[in-house]
């Protein structure tokens, strides 16, 4: 029996999320891999739907917008006066991703100097790093290379999926975004991120954002577990028969009977 209410219909996804940009995106595909759709309706996603949880670290320089981009998505509530993260806070987001349910835990880190040692002790284990920063702060960009090495220093560079996300859209002239995107394209292409440009205020590719993060997150997840399973198909019970006379049995009756 689930405890578990059903998940929000707003959270149900069923179509592979587009990138932001093509010249800066983790895949470029138009659907989910092949083998993920097939595992899911087959219901072979092993660990994924069941028991696993992903974690997303959010990591960046202070007062660039990280606890309001996971407000907007999660609450839907936008908040103007600055009131800095202490250590860490954490959502819980539930998703069904192509009939499956699938979590994305959160962890909004503070930026402040100050905090920075508690927080870098939720770094460990994560499988999406979200580094943030400014538009309108060419500094808090030039930042996210730092950011970037204290996350990976708790991780595995390997298999954590890596996403350089630039807010406060709404305050940033035509002019001056086109210039910071540069900047941002390239270092994500250096770093091997996917960018994303987003605004907390108005919304603006905020639901897009966090449903890229939780679909790469879910598809890299049934791949691991596919690859780990190898041939053996995901979910099934291998019996193995515990009487040897059984397996003695058998081979017995296909001998030939010599005595006959
Ligand atoms: N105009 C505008 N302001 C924003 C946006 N996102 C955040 N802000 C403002 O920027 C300030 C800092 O936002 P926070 O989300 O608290 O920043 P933070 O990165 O969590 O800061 P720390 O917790 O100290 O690391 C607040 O005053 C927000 O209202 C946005 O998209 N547009
Ligand atoms: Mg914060």
């Amino acid at each position: 029996m689930s405890v578990l209410p059903p998940v929000r219909k707003d959270r149900i996804i069923s179509q592979f999320p587009k990138c932001f940009n093509k010249g800066a995106a983790l895949n470029t595909d138009d659907e989910f891999h092949s083998k993920v759709k097939t595992a899911c309706q087959q219901q072979r996603t092993g660990t994924v739907g069941r028991f696993k949880i992903s974690k997303v670290i959010v990591v960046g320089d202070l007062a660039v917008g990280k606890t309001c981009l996971i407000n907007r998505f999660c609450k839907d509530v936008f908040d103007k006066n600055y009131k800095a993260t202490i250590g860490v806070d954490f959502e819980m987001e539930r998703f069904e991703v192509l009939g499956v349910p699938f979590s994305l835990q959160l962890w909004d880190t503070a930026g402040q100097e100050r905090f920075k040692c508690i927080a870098s002790t939720y770094y460990r284990g994560a499988q999406a790093v979200i580094i943030v920063f400014d538009l309108t702060d060419v500094a808090s960009l030039e930042h996210t290379r730092q950011w970037l090495e204290d996350a990976m220093k708790e991780n595995d560079p390997t298999s954590v999926l890596l996403f350089l996300v630039g807010t406060k859209k709404d305050l940033s002239s035509p002019a001056q975004y086109t210039l910071i995107e540069q900047d941002a394209i390239k270092l994500a292409d250096q770093m091997k991120a996917e960018y994303w440009a987003v605004s907390a205020l108005s919304g603006e590719n905020v639901t897009e954002f966090f449903f890229r993060v939780a679909s790469l997150t879910f598809e890299a997840n049934v791949l691991a577990e596919l690859e780990k399973s190898g041939s053996r198909r995901i979910g099934e019970v291998v019996q193995i028969n515990s009487n040897p006379n059984s397996l003695y049995a058998t081979s017995k009756k296909k001998q030939p009977n010599c005595c006959q």
